[in-house]
């Protein structure tokens, strides 16, 4: 799904900012124009500020609230409905077991025994004929019971001897009738709701719904997203070299968009160009853009300049969490087509990033996608975990048994610890002692 397109208007080395040197403690600011900016009319980002952070759990309410509601419903095949969100009840189209059947392999009896042996092996997938009580049927798991049929009677339990079939005497307890057969209706009856809506498609879910005869499943659309690599410094292949460094947003986030049932349709490096950035935000026919780095005020960070031109509404600018406090969610202008859309913005950091994905764009796109919100997962932490003095803070974290392990690595710039990660800890402002029972949050693919 990388496409690697690299959209820039040309790469401009010089040091950003380097025209003001000897001016003292000059820092390079988004007000001023810059190398790199100098090659666009538009380049000179307004400075923004970022106002109050919002609280990490109220910009993941925020990112629910923000999505309005599901996206449509569309009826799906089943092979095409994995990792979408059932639309309505799943209902069955059939009683399961749809007939009574054999739970083992043996002999179908009627009546108590000793049974005279009657008729040919019926296996699964046969019509049986009716059986007369006081005869047994030899018959395989999952074979259709013939009608009279009172139990079954287990291969290992029964011996024939003198023309007769019995139970061997070593055979533990009685048979009852009904012993060993799954009766027509026990796990389900025809028109019974099998799942809620909401429910996240799994291949077990296929598996229930085929099992139960449907052949179409009705599902929300999944949202569409793209995904816009920020940055002249990115490269898609090969050792990082004269000053730039390998893309590793592309290549996380693609699978787990796919992973939480959000549609991949695009991904595209775009340079420090603030131009190129409008028209790939204002014509990209996503519902949404995900887009990385370029969040904070550097130089070269335009994100909050375009928004602004554009007329976007920010309900998160920046978020009190570490890492990845200039997280920002936006709402765009409607398309032209009268489509809602939003944007993400993820800081560049690869750990930042991941606390973005976390507290904005899986909330917003679990809830377009109409998954039910999950309970939050509670476990005890086996170490003191660190905090930040004011923020929250994620950290990568291992489940070891109903415990969970920090992990080293944990720089806002790493991925190593991540890599090894389950999940992140949610640790409250201050930090927590060991033992202390804290939110987890599940990554993908493990
Ligand atoms: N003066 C301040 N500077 C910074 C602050 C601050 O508060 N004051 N916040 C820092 C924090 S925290 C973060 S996080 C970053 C956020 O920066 P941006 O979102 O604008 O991201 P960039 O500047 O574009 O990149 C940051 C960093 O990440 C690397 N990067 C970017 N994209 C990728 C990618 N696809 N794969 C791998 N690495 C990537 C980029 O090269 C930079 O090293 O701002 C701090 N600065
Ligand atoms: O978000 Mo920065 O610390 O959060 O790298």
């Amino acid at each position: 799904m990388h496409e690697g397109i690299t959209a820039s208007a040309g790469r401009a080395h010089a040091p950003a900012g380097r025209a003001h040197e000897g001016c003292g403690d000059h820092i390079p600011s988004a007000h001023a124009p810059t190398a790199r900016g100098a090659k666009s009319p538009a380049s000179t980002a307004p400075g923004h500020v970022a106002g109050p952070a919002t609280s990490w759990a109220q910009a993941r309410s925020t990112a629910r609230r923000s999505a309005g509601g599901p996206l449509p419903a569309v009826t799906r095949m089943p092979d095409d409905a994995l990792g979408h969100a059932l639309a309505a009840p799943l209902h069955a189209l059939c009683d399961l077991p749809p007939f009574d059947t054999s739970a083992m392999d043996g002999w179908a009896v009627a009546g108590p025994g000793p049974w005279q042996p009657f008729g040919d092996l019926v296996l699964a997938g046969e019509e049986p004929a009716p059986m007369a009580t006081g005869t047994a049927v030899p018959i395989a798991t999952g074979a259709r019971l013939p009608s009279g049929a009172t139990a079954v009677l287990r291969r290992e339990h029964a011996e024939t001897c003198g023309g007769v079939v019995r139970r061997r005497a070593s055979a533990p307890g009685a048979l009852p009738a009904g012993r060993d057969i799954r009766p027509r209706g026990q796990e389900c009856r025809s028109g019974e709701p099998l799942l809620p809506a909401g429910t996240t498609v799994t291949p077990a879910v296929l598996g229930l719904a085929a099992a139960a005869g449907c052949d179409r499943l009705s599902v929300h659309r999944r949202p569409r997203v793209e995904l816009l690599l920020l940055g002249d410094e990115l490269l898609s292949h090969g050792v990082p070299r004269g000053g730039r460094v390998r893309d590793a947003l592309g290549p996380l986030f693609t699978p787990w968009l796919s992973s939480c049932g959000a549609e991949p349709i695009g991904v595209r490096m775009i340079g420090d160009d603030p131009g190129l950035l409008r028209e790939a935000v204002d014509r990209s026919p996503a519902d949404v853009v995900v887009t990385t780095g370029s969040t904070a005020a550097g130089p070269v960070d335009f994100l909050h300049d375009v928004l602004h031109r554009i007329g976007a509404a920010l309900p998160v600018d920046s978020v009190a969490v570490r890492p990845g406090h200039p997280m920002l969610l936006a709402e765009l202008p409607d398309s032209t087509d009268g489509r809602s859309r939003r944007l993400v913005g993820l800081p560049g950091n690869p750990l930042a990033a991941t606390a973005g994905w976390v507290t904005l764009a899986l909330p917003l796109l679990r809830r377009l996608g109409g998954h039910t919100d999950p309970e939050p997962h509670l476990l005890p932490a086996t170490a003191d975990l660190p905090g930040h003095q004011h923020d929250t803070r994620l950290l990568p974290v291992l489940r070891t048994g109903y415990e969970v392990a920090p992990l080293p690595f944990d720089g806002p710039a790493m991925l190593r610890g991540l890599a090894l990660a389950d999940a992140l800890a949610v640790v409250p402002p201050g930090g927590v002692e060991a033992g202390t029972t804290v939110e987890i949050l599940g990554l993908p693919g493990r």
